[in-house]
């Protein structure tokens, strides 16, 4: 890392800069760098096919290197940016040549597994891993937390729930933590029956109660699946069981979540809903540098309620719980069939209960043909997760054609 005076100047990458966390992200960067308490430069930023928006971002922050991982985006980019000095590249290597180019904070926020491999690049270098991309985790977490290790660099949970226990989570001492207390919204169908969901269109379901987010991981949190992999994520960045790693509901997501330790304390972190401030945490960590988000209003939010999660109008959580208890393959397996659920929904092709259905489909299938006991390669992890894929999309069309 090059130092300017006292301060360090950071070179940082966004992995996914056209999506919801990635453009966060940048709206905290140029927050704290119009303010004088940051000093980056852009490396890297890429995207799927968004050229517009990537190429539009590209102009403004003056990344040394812009990829599109659709390859056949590639001259649309080009074309975009001729003139400008930044280089260009397309296809799925290219996202991964930008986690590999020397940035020393990554933000992954890839949507899904396709975020895995250029995640572990960028770890596997050595740079701290600010980390959105739940998926990655959930399919490999082994893997990724490994090579993080081995790196050398950090893992910064930027998921809200994560981000808050890190906050407040004691690493010298986790056998004095009794317990992980993940607050879940409940999502737009928290007050639905099962009959009403049955209908409930994509519109609906991507219409958070309370954050602004991507499409895919709205719809995760309508359904929970959301809360499901955020239960296997914490028991990978944390040292605590699953076992001791409750759900709870919490409407009003001003509580990010809680620890609990032995003596009864409880510690938590709150704040507006704005993923800026778990962004510009994991930016600054361990310091604090300012994000444009929202200040808590205490009189306006006026009462934090609580409830039990229910487990049988919200099937993911049942799925996630048992996946995590199966271990090996399971949690991936469960990771991929729900990705291919949940763009089927979205495509129009199923209904909203499909997806849990699906998910549960794949898993029994899986769980008798028996997968190994650990995961410990990303081929093994490629492998279940390919899988996976070929039976949801297998179930999707039976359903298309019934
Ligand atoms: N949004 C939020 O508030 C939160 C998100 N997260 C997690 O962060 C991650 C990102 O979420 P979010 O920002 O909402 O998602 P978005 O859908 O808004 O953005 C996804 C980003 O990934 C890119 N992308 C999509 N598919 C691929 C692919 N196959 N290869 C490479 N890049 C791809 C998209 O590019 P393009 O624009 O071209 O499609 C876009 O830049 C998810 O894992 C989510 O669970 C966690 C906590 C909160
Ligand atoms: C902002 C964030 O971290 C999301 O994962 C959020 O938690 C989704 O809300 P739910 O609690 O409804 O899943
Ligand atoms: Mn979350």
């Amino acid at each position: 890392m090059e130092t300017r005076g006292a301060r360090a100047r950071r070179r940082i990458t966004i992995l996914g800069s056209t999506g919801s966390i990635g453009e966060s992200t940048l709206s905290v960067l140029e927050h704290a760098g119009t303010l004088g308490e940051a000093d980056f430069e852009i490396v890297a930023l890429t995207a799927n096919r968004n050229v517009e928006k990537l190429a539009e971002q590209a102009r403004k922050f003056r990344p040394e290197f812009v990829a599109v991982a659709d390859a056949s985006m590639g001259d649309d980019l080009k074309a975009a940016l001729a003139g400008t000095g930044i280089e260009t590249g397309a296809g799925e290597a290219a996202v991964e040549e930008a986690a590999l180019r020397d940035a020393d904070w990554v933000m992954a926020a890839i949507v899904g597994a396709a975020g895995l491999k250029p995640t572990l690049k960028a770890a596997a270098r050595g740079a701290d891993i600010a980390l959105a991309n739940k998926e990655c985790l959930v399919c490999a977490g082994e893997v990724v937390t490994k090579a993080i290790r081995e790196g050398g660099g950090a893992l910064l949970p930027v998921d809200s729930e994560h981000n808050a226990i890190f906050q407040v989570f004691d690493f010298d001492q986790p056998e004095r933590v009794s317990r992980l207390i993940l607050t879940a919204s409940g999502g737009p169908f928290r007050t639905w029956t099962r009959e009403a969901m049955g209908e409930a269109t994509p519109a609906q379901a991507v219409a958070h109660p309370n954050w602004s987010m991507g499409a895919k991981i709205s719809v995760d949190s309508a359904t929970m699946m959301n809360k499901g992999l955020e239960l296997i994520e914490a028991a990978h960045i944390f040292p605590v069981a699953h076992e001791k790693i409750e759900i709870l509901v919490h409407p009003q997501s001003v509580i990010h979540s809680m620890v609990e330790y032995v003596d009864g304390s409880v510690l938590a972190q709150l704040g507006t809903p704005d993923m800026r401030t778990p962004i510009a945490t994991t930016l600054a960590w361990p310091r604090r540098t300012p994000s444009p988000s929202e200040q808590l209003n205490f009189g306006k939010v006026s009462k934090l309620t609580f409830e039990d999660p229910d487990l049988v109008r919200f099937p993911a959580l049942r799925l996630a719980r048992e996946a995590i208890s199966a271990g090996g393959i399971m949690p991936a397996v469960l990771n991929a069939a729900n990705e291919i659920a949940v763009a089927a929904f979205l495509a129009g092709g199923i209904k909203f209960l499909d997806i849990a259905a699906i998910s549960e489909q794949v898993l029994e299938r899986t769980g008798r043909l028996n997968g190994p006991a650990s995961l410990s390669t990303l081929e093994e992890v490629m492998d279940a997760d390919a899988n996976a894929r070929a039976m949801a999309e297998e179930c999707v069309a039976a359903r298309a054609a019934a």
